[in-house]
C-alpha cells in the first residue's frame, strides 16, 4: 500500500496549532512514511510555528468575520472565495487520504472542500464552547474529538468521541528536565521560579498586573519568566534582566519553561489548561473574559472546582492578587496539594486516542 497522505488544518493561535502538531507527531511515529501537509492562514502564527516543528505548510488568504460591524468584513466574501479556490487546488494536487481540522479560520475552507470531495475528515474541538468554524464543519465531518462533556448541544451526538485535548509529547516528562531547564533559561538554582503565561498571543491585563507587582513578587525572593506576547514585547522588554526577570515574546521550549517553574500564573486557554494538568504545578488562573461564552472561566473552573488550582478573575486582581499569591507562597502544603490534584486531572492518552480514531477512518 502506498504511504498515507494527511492534511492538517488549524491555526490563528497556538491553541489551534499545537493540537495539530501533536496529532501529526503521533501519526508520524505510527506511519513513518506518511506525507503531511498543513494548511493555515497567511500571516498567522502557524506559518512560523509549523515549519519549526518540521512540517510543510500552505497559507490561505482568510481571516475571521468580525462579530461587530466593521469595514474589515467587506473583504471577507473575497477572502472566502479565494481561500476555497486555493483549498480546492491544494486538495486536488495533494490528494489526502484524510483531512484533520483543529479549529481556526483556515480549517473552514480546507475541510469544506475535503468533505465535499468525500475525503474522510476528523475535527478536534479544544473548548467546552466550540468556535464558529468547527460548528459549521461538524455537519459534514466524520468524527469529532472533544475534551468536554455536553458538546452534543452543538455537534451531532453520534460523531462525538471524548478523548481530551492533544498535548505535545515533550511535555509528558517535564519532571525529569528541571536541571536542564534551569540551565537553558540561565536561572538561579537557589531561587524559586514564577512562570507567567499570557496564552499564545499574550494577555494585556496579565502584563499590566506583572508590571505593577514586580516588586511585590520580589519580596517572595522569586525569579520570573514572563511570557508577554509578541504584540506587547516592545512595551515590556525594558524589564528584561532587571530584578531577576526575563521577558519573552513567545517561548518555543515550553517543556523547559514548565520544568523550571515552581508556580505558574496563566490564562486558561483550553490547551494551556490541558498542558498544566500534565505538568502538575501549582497554578493561579487568570481567565480571559473576552472570549466566546466566557469559555476560559469554564476551563479554569473545571480545575478549580476540584481543588486543583486557584482562579482570580481579572476584575478582582486589584483586591485579591497579593493576598492569594502570598497565601499560596506561604504554604508548601497548599502548593503540594494543588500539584497533586491538578496532575490527577491529566488526560495523557488524548493524542493517542485521537490518532486511533484517525486510523479507523484511514482503514475504512
Ligand atoms: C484569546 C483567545 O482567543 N484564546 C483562545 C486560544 O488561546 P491560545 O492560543 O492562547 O491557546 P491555549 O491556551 O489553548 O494554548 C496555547 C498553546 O501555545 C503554547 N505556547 C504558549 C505561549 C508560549 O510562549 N509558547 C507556547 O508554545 C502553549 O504551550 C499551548 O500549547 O485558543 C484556545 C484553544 O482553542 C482557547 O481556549 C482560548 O480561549
Amino acid at each position: 500500500m502506498s504511504a498515507y497522505k494527511i492534511i492538517l488544518s488549524g491555526g490563528g493561535t497556538g491553541g489551534h496549532i499545537y493540537p495539530a502538531i501533536a496529532i501529526a507527531n503521533e501519526l508520524k511515529s505510527r506511519f513513518p512514511d506518511a506525507k503531511f501537509l498543513f494548511v493555515g492562514a497567511k500571516d498567522k502564527m502557524e506559518m512560523e510555528k509549523v515549519p519549526q516543528a518540521g512540517y510543510q505548510i500552505e497559507g490561505l488568504w482568510i481571516s475571521g468575520i468580525q462579530r461587530e460591524l466593521t469595514l474589515k468584513n467587506l473583504s471577507f466574501p473575497f477572502k472566502l472565495v479565494s481561500s476555497l479556490l486555493r483549498a480546492r487546488k491544494i486538495v486536488n494536487y495533494f490528494k489526502p487520504d484524510i483531512a484533520i481540522g483543529t479549529g481556526g479560520f483556515a480549517s473552514g475552507p480546507l475541510l469544506q472542500i475535503a468533505t465535499t470531495k468525500k475525503i474522510p475528515s476528523l475535527i478536534q474541538e479544544q473548548n467546552s464552547y466550540p468556535g464558529i468554524t468547527n460548528k459549521l464543519l461538524s455537519k459534514k465531518a466524520n468524527k469529532i474529538c472533544v475534551a468536554y462533556d455536553g458538546l452534543e448541544r452543538f455537534f451531532p451526538e453520534n460523531k462525538i468521541v471524548k478523548t481530551g485535548n492533544p498535548v505535545r509529547q515533550d511535555l509528558l516528562d517535564v519532571d525529569t528536565k528541571r536541571e536542564e531547564a534551569i540551565k537553558a533559561f540561565s536561572l538561579k538554582s537557589d531561587k524559586k521560579t514564577l512562570l507567567v503565561l499570557g496564552g499564545s498571543l499574550g494577555a494585556r491585563q496579565i502584563n499590566k498586573l506583572i508590571k505593577k507587582e514586580l516588586d511585590f513578587i520580589q519580596t517572595h525572593n522569586m525569579q520570573v519568566i514572563w511570557q508577554c506576547g509578541k504584540l506587547y514585547y516592545d512595551k515590556y522588554k525594558i524589564y528584561n534582566n532587571t530584578k531577576d526577570v526575563q521577558v519573552h515574546a513567545f517561548i518555543n521550549n515550553m517543556d523547559y519553561a514548565y520544568a523550571a517553574a515552581d508556580v505558574i500564573i496563566s490564562r486558561a486557554g483550553a490547551i494551556s489548561v490541558s498542558e498544566l494538568c500534565i505538568v502538575g504545578k501549582p497554578v493561579v488562573f487568570i481567565p480571559s473574559p473576552n472570549v466566546a461564552e466566557d469559555h476560559q472561566t469554564k476551563n479554569a473552573l473545571s480545575v478549580v472546582e476540584k481543588q486543583a488550582g486557584i482562579m482570580i478573575k481579572e476584575a478582582d486582581l486589584e483586591v485579591d492578587f497579593q493576598n492569594k499569591f502570598s497565601q499560596l507562597m506561604a504554604s508548601p502544603e497548599k502548593q503540594a496539594e494543588l500539584s497533586k490534584n491538578i496532575k490527577s486531572l491529566a488526560l495523557v492518552n488524548a493524542t493517542k486516542e485521537i490518532v486511533d480514531e484517525v486510523e479507523k477512518l484511514l482503514k475504512k
